[in-house]
């Protein structure tokens, strides 16, 4: 166990207050995620609580009380007219008067967790917040960002379509300054900070006091060091600085020996184009297919060597798919960049522009380097 040696620098306090409120939200998801026992039987997020966009994508409670809750934290601490918030959901659906029994509920699941905050070494409200407090909460986090300037970037629960299904998922923090990403938080409650990611995990199997064990890893741009803590449960209470585990990423760099991970579902990515790309290569392994950016923080932790992305044409990287992992692994000693070997982009606004057709994570620049060069030795006979 090493001591992070952050306090004295730049963006420690952004860091510190990033970190606690992952926490708290990462236990707002798990008490949704638990569910609504209350009927006796289901495992999972109360089916009422999830929606679907217009997309067919779903958003639940969790997603826009997330969101709230941090949006809240963060305007307190830091004021609120100094800070800048990127976020994925807005406030639209919650506000329609026949959402009302949804707003209630988002409502109930910010105030419960706010009440929570001083364990987290957090301020909490004076009074309950009202609904217009909420929605204002979760309104407010529709800045664009862009090149200039300090802009926090979250995604409240990043791979929802696992958080319904009770599998893995994320809440992503972080803070971009003058385009760059300087900060990186990611909460990972499903994924413990002890057991390796041995394949797409099913929670619903496990015991509760497995599955409640998870992580949040976090890290600042140039510090070289990422860090690992264990998620606070119970009536536990956050300390910091913690004892908190320096992360790194696999010395592998041999490709029978590597392991990729890809999303879940093949709307999000071309499994066929990777599973061609992980056989010219020489990767041997089956693809561990992983909702959310704990993809990252397998490659963070040395848990996986390679992750690859390869969405459909036409489609546009949101900059809170991406920023908190990919800081946390090149901080702990990996490469990212698009599938031209070129950086990602955080300073056009909401969209990583300029994508040249994927996005490659790795843990060292060999196996990168390889990956890079079947894309190009590839790409003429894809299908994308
Ligand atoms: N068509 C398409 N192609 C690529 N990516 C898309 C697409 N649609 C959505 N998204 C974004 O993907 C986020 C989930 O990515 P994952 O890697 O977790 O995918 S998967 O769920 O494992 O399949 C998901 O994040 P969340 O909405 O936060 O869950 C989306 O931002
Ligand atoms: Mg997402
Ligand atoms: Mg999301
Ligand atoms: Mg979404």
């Amino acid at each position: 166990m090493e001591e992070p040696n952050i306090d004295s620098d730049k963006y420690s306090k952004e860091l510190e207050v990033g970190v606690r409120v992952v926490q708290l939200a990462c236990c707002l998801c798990q008490k949704v995620q638990k569910g609504s026992d209350q009927k006796g039987s289901s495992f999972g997020p109360n089916p009422d609580h999830v929606v679907s966009k217009d997309d067919d994508s779903p958003v639940t409670v969790a997603d826009w009380s997330v969101q709230a809750t941090i949006s809240w934290i963060l305007s307190e601490t830091f004021g609120r007219e100094n800070v800048s918030i990127v976020a994925e959901e807005d406030a639209q659906t919650l506000s329609d008067p026949n959402a009302a029994t949804l707003l209630g509920s988002v409502v109930a699941t910010v105030n419960e967790t706010l009440s929570m905050a001083p364990r987290f070494g957090l301020k909490s409200p004076a009074a309950p917040l009202g609904d217009s407090e909420v929605l204002d909460a979760i309104s407010r986090c529709n800045s664009t960002g862009g090149p200039v300037g300090r802009h926090w970037v979250l995604d409240p629960v990043d791979g929802t379509l696992g958080f319904v299904r009770g599998d893995q998922y994320a809440v992503a923090l972080a803070l971009i300054e003058n385009g760059r990403v300087m900060v990186g938080v990611l909460g990972c409650p499903n994924y413990s900070s002890k057991k390796k990611l041995v394949n797409n995990s099913n929670v619903g199997k496990l015991s509760s006091d497995l599955w409640q064990e998870g992580c949040v890893m976090y890290t600042k741009k140039g510090s070289g060091q990422a860090w690992m803590q264990p998620l606070v449960h119970g009536d536990g209470i956050l300390e910091w600085p913690n004892s908190a585990s320096i992360i790194r990423v696999s010395s592998i760099d041999n490709p029978a020996m590597a392991t990729f991970c890809e999303p879940v579902e093949k709307a999000n990515s071309n499994h066929s184009y990777t599973a061609g790309l992980a056989y010219s290569v020489g990767l041997r392994k089956q693809p561990l297919r992983v909702y959310s950016m704990v993809k990252y923080a397998a490659i963070a932790r040395g848990d996986a060597e390679i992750y690859m992305k390869f969405a459909k044409a036409g489609y546009k990287e949101k900059i809170w798919d991406h920023a908190a992992g990919v800081v946390i692994v090149e901080e702990a000693g990996g490469v990212v960049t698009d599938a031209g070997g070129r950086p990602l982009d955080f300073s056009r606004g909401v969209y990583l522009e300029g994508v040249d057709r994927g996005i490659v994570a790795c843990s060292g620049v060999n196996l990168h380097e390889k990956i890079i060069g079947a894309v190009y030795a590839s790409w003429d006979s894809s299908h994308l």
